[in-house]
Parts: C-alpha cells; structure tokens; sequence
C-alpha cells in the first residue's frame, strides 16, 4: 500500500488528521475548524491536484507511472496553509481555481494511483505539518499514513446522496448526474484501491455528516477534537 508512517508530531504541537470521501465535507469544515482552533490548514488534495494539472499541461504521457513520478520529485510545488488565504503555485504559476475544473478531477486519481508520486507528496505533506505548531490537515490518507500520531484522527463521512447532492451545488448546477457520478463516485472508487477513507482505522473517530448542516457538522468536529485532546 503506502510508505511506512513517520512521526510528524513534535512536542507541544497540536495535529489534526481528518479524512474522507469526496464532497463528504473535508475541505470546507477542516478549513472553518482550523479557524476555530487558530491552526494552519493543509489541503493535502490540492496537492495531488496541482500536479495532475501539471502533468496535462506538460502533455506528460498519463499511462506513463515513471513520467508521473518523476513529474512529482521534480514539481515546484507551493501551498498556503492559511485557511484564510487559498493558494496554490505550481512552477510558480498560480493553479489555485484551474485545479478545482471537472477535468482535473476526472483525471486526477491517475496522480492519486501512482505509488511513488504518492511517497513523495507524502513526504512533503509531513515537512509542512513538522512546520506548523498547530495544523488541521485534510485529505484520504492524513490518519494513518501522513499523522497517524495526530492528536486527534476523524473520518468525516455522508451518504453517497448527500456527497453528490453538495458537489452539484458546489458546481453551480454545470454538471449533469453521470458527470457528477464520475468525479465523486467513480473517482472514489479509483482512489480507493490505493487508501482506505471508508473505514476508521483503529482510533479513529467517525463524524456522519448526511444528516447535519455545515454548522453542526463543525461543531460535531470541534466536538470530535475536545474528546480525543482530553486525555
Ligand atoms: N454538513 C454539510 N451540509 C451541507 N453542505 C455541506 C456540508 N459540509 C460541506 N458542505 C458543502 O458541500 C460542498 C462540498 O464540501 P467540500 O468541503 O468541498 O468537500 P470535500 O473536501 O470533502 O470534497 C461545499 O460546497 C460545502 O460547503
Ligand atoms: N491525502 C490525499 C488527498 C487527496 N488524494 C487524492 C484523491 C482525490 O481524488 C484527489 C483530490 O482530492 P480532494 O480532496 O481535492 O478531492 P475532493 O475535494 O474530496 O473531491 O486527490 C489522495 O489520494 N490523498
């Protein structure tokens, strides 16, 4: 499966991993968490993001893993972990939106399957979390690979309905069912062969966020946090 996990946490820091499927909520509620706590926060998904828009505008052969991987090593990559201030650079070119278009997220599981393009954004991923005292880092494999020895671990998760109900509107309405279903389900299902975000692993909490707003679903996590830092 994945490279071995490293200890990222340093003493006095405050990490929290919080994984899960797409559209379950991650990036916006880790984000407004972060904010609650005074953290930084990683969106370890813009990263794999960024480089499947490099590799597409390098017309980098996508069935090439060797080319992929190196793409990675070699990447110039930025990110801020201010949750006030998104940006992400790659080659110094400003991809924060472009990442965010329908056909970087059909393609970017190609990225997310690589082993080795894995390993090395994994390895970056932990640098930025050593860097920070306090962090709230998003992603599928950020509670058992990147900080299994996060102060707190949560699976944030929603129904399949749910999940894709939120990214239509996200998505203003542009993408039609099957479209939606390819790059949330279909993506999923990819990734999926590579890490395990259905299933907390052991100490990890679940928060099922099908049936709780975006405020509840924040305080269920705030909620999450306060019980697994009390002890
Ligand atoms: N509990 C919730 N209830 C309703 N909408 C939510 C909830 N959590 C997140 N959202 C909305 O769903 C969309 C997808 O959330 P996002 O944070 O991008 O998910 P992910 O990062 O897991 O893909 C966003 O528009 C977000 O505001
Ligand atoms: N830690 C991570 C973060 C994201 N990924 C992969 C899996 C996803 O298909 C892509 C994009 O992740 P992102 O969190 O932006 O996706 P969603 O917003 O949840 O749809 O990256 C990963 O494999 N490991």
């Amino acid at each position: 499966m994945e490279s071995s996990p490293v200890s990222t946490l340093n003493n006095d820091q405050l990490v929290i991993a919080i994984d899960g499927p797409s559209g379950s909520g991650k990036s916006s509620v880790s984000k407004a968490v972060a904010r609650a706590l005074g953290a930084a926060y990683l969106d370890t998904g813009a990263m794999y993001r960024a480089i499947t828009y490099s590799v597409l505008a390098n017309g980098t052969d996508l069935s090439d893993a060797t080319a992929i991987a190196q793409a990675v090593r070699d990447a110039q990559l930025e990110i801020s972990v201010d949750p006030d201030a998104e940006l992400v650079k790659i080659g110094g070119v400003d991809v924060t939106a472009a990442i965010r278009e329908p056909r970087i997220s059909e393609q970017v599981s190609t990225v997310a399957t690589n082993l080795d393009a894995r390993a090395e954004l994994v390895r970056r991923q932990q640098e930025i979390i050593k860097a920070n005292a306090r962090i709230v880092a998003e992603g599928r494999d950020i509670t058992t690979v990147v900080a299994p020895d996060a102060n707190a671990r949560i699976l944030l998760t929603a129904s399949e309905e749910a999940r894709l109900r939120r990214r239509g509107l996200q998505l203003g309405g542009s993408q039609n069912d099957e479209q939606l279903a390819t790059q949330v389900l279909a993506r999923d299902a990819k990734d999926s062969t590579v890490v395990n975000f259905t299933q907390a692993a052991d100490g990890v909490m679940t928060v099922d966020s099908s049936d709780l707003d975006f405020e509840q679903t924040i305080a269920a996590v705030l909620d999450a946090i306060s019980t697994a830092t009390k002890n």
